[in-house]
């Protein structure tokens, strides 16, 4: 191993241990039992750390003038539900009643617990039997029926129950996970259980609401730390990693006192077809925006003076003497935005697939190749949406299954594929799903893509590995996307683009706020 390597190495295992893996149901209750042990706390102080997490995020959607039912189980999620019901009555919330569902074989030992403290206040409890025993409607439900315990179908009468709870309230707020989600196997294709507005998870988002299929379980997820031991936590192994702020900080290299542009590298953009130029004007802005040294637009001569008159920093190369370009000079290049789909385009692509330099390809410079082209490219980044990916790799049923394609092909071909999506996934060379948390359906504009291409290939240029160029690049498009929505109904690609180096600067130092 050479000694840069060596460093590098340590270094992405460093990083790695500053995100949060996710895991599965199964490791996350041996984690349960791992921290009661190391830290020598009964299981059911833990249940109150949960349930005092879940009611810090809880109170600030202001819900305390509503009537709160909290619907629980008799396993743990219920035992859960019963302290929060207990946690929010302290907090002076007036309208609490509890559903219990008797449905249950047995009681957990901590449900136990908290129901014998709950008796001593002044809460309702109504012991369901029946669903006749439920309102026949809610305002807020805290949905405690079934979590990470549930393992087998839904009888009639939790279907029913759930079906009741989903269509008579106005919100539902589920503890870990919605009642009767399968959140380990992501089969949901009959699913019958709590289709929450909001879920609140304990330690660790699930992997599955990562997925656009988990729109039928839940809406929104968030997540909140309980006190897990995370040492013990990040040791669990797990190929799937959710991206925060602090890694993404680590990743971005700074800006150095004696430093010029042939410091921060030189991005070449392929332009594309006459009618679709704004694409590559919009990649090559992002790639200026985002620090390149130099950005260098290919294009025909007669394109020369708008491109300057739009962006005075860009440099130009005529694609008329392509022949005479030295591409030896190009730290990383860019190609797809605005393309066009011709034979033309395939061998443009095909030749820079030949080159040594770090590479981009987005859109039409996907739409032209096929699977094969794409192997043995260490230096390649493809950021297919999911049309682009499926027209590639077959057609997928569901999101897991073009996920684990993605997956495979990145590591068998030792390249980086970046799956677009709400929360995308970047699949890199040693078989990881880095899993980016930023970005919101502002962003939803012709021309999003375009940028991400230009931020991504910036960093390449800038010096950043190919996975940790694609990590960055996304956690700081969605980001500055983020803080942008806060006052912008819709964040247009240009508008992005303009505040993506303000973003960066806030991103390193916080607060976060752009105006
Ligand atoms: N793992 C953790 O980190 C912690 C977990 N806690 C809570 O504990 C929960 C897990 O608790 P449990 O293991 O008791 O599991 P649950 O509370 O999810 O469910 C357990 C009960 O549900 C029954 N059940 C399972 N599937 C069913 C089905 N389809 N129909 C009817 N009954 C069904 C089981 O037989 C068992 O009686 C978590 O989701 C979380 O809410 C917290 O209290 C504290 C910390
Ligand atoms: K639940």
């Amino acid at each position: 191993m050479t000694k840069g390597f060596l460093v590098s190495y340590i270094f992405i295992k460093l990083a790695i241990k500053n995100m949060l893996n996710l895991i599965t149901n199964q490791q996350m209750r041996q984690a349960d039992t791992y921290t009661c042990q190391h830290l020598n706390i009964e299981s059911v102080e833990l249940m109150e750390q949960a349930a005092k997490a879940f009611v810090e995020l809880f109170i600030k959607y202001s819900l305390s003038d509503k009537e709160i039912s909290i619907v629980a189980g008799k396993g743990n999620n219920g035992g859960d539900g019963l302290a929060i019901a207990r946690l929010l009555h302290e907090k002076g919330y007036k309208h609490i009643k509890v559903y219990i569902l008797e449905k249950f074989n047995s009681a957990s030992k901590d449900f136990s617990i908290n129901l014998e403290k709950l008796q001593t206040l002044n809460i309702p409890i109504v012991y369901c039997y029946s669903l006749h025993d439920l309102p026949s409607t809610f305002d807020v439900v805290v949905d405690a029926v079934l979590g990470s315990g549930f393992n087998r179908a839904l009888d009639s009468f939790f279907a029913a129950v759930f079906r009741h709870i989903n269509e008579s309230s106005n919100f539902i707020v589920s503890v870990d996970v919605p009642s009767g989600c399968p959140a380990d196997t992501f089969d949901i294709e009959s699913y019958d259980g709590i289709h929450a507005h909001l879920t609140i998870c304990f330690q660790r988002p699930k992997l599955f609401f990562t997925l656009p299929e988990s729109h039928k379980v839940t809406d929104d997820f968030k997540t909140v730390s309980i006190g897990l031991c995370e040492d013990y936590l990040q040791s669990i192994p797990s190929d799937y990693f959710w991206i925060d702020k602090g890694y993404v900080t680590a990743l971005l290299p700074c800006r150095k006192k004696f430093s010029h542009k042939g410091s921060y590298g030189h991005v070449l953009v392929y332009s594309g077809t006459k009618t679709m130029r704004g694409a590559s004007l919009l990649a090559s802005k992002a790639a200026v925006k985002m620090g390149a040294g130099r950005t260098t637009l290919l294009t025909d001569a007669e394109f020369f003076p708008f491109a300057n008159v739009f962006l005075p920093e860009l440099m130009t190369a005529d694609i008329g003497r392509l022949n005479d370009l030295n591409f030896d000079k190009f730290s990383a290049i860019a190609i797809g935005p605005g393309l066009g789909i011709s034979e033309t385009s395939r061998e443009h692509v095909l030749r820079l697939l030949k080159l040594k330099n770090p590479l981009v390809l987005d859109a039409d410079a996907l739409n032209v190749l096929s699977k094969e082209d794409l192997s043995g490219h260490p230096h390649l980044v493809i950021t297919p949406h999911m049309n682009e990916f499926d027209r590639l790799f077959g057609k997928h049923k569901t999101w897991y299954e073009r996920l684990q394609s993605a997956k495979s092909f990145a590591q068998e071909n030792g390249i980086v594929i970046v799956l677009k999506n709400q929360y995308t996934f970047i699949c890199t060379p040693q078989g990881k799903v880095f899993i980016n948390s930023t970005g919101n359906p502002a962003m939803a504009q012709g021309g999003m893509g375009d940028v991400l291409t230009g931020c991504i290939t910036a960093l390449l240029a800038r010096g950043l590995k190919p996975e940790e160029a694609a990590v960055a690049g996304c956690y700081i498009h969605g980001f500055t996307a983020d803080l942008l929505a806060e006052q912008h109904e819709v964040v247009s690609p240009s508008l992005l683009t303009d505040n993506l180096s303000k973003a960066i600067s806030l991103l390193k130092s916080g607060p976060h706020n752009i105006n």
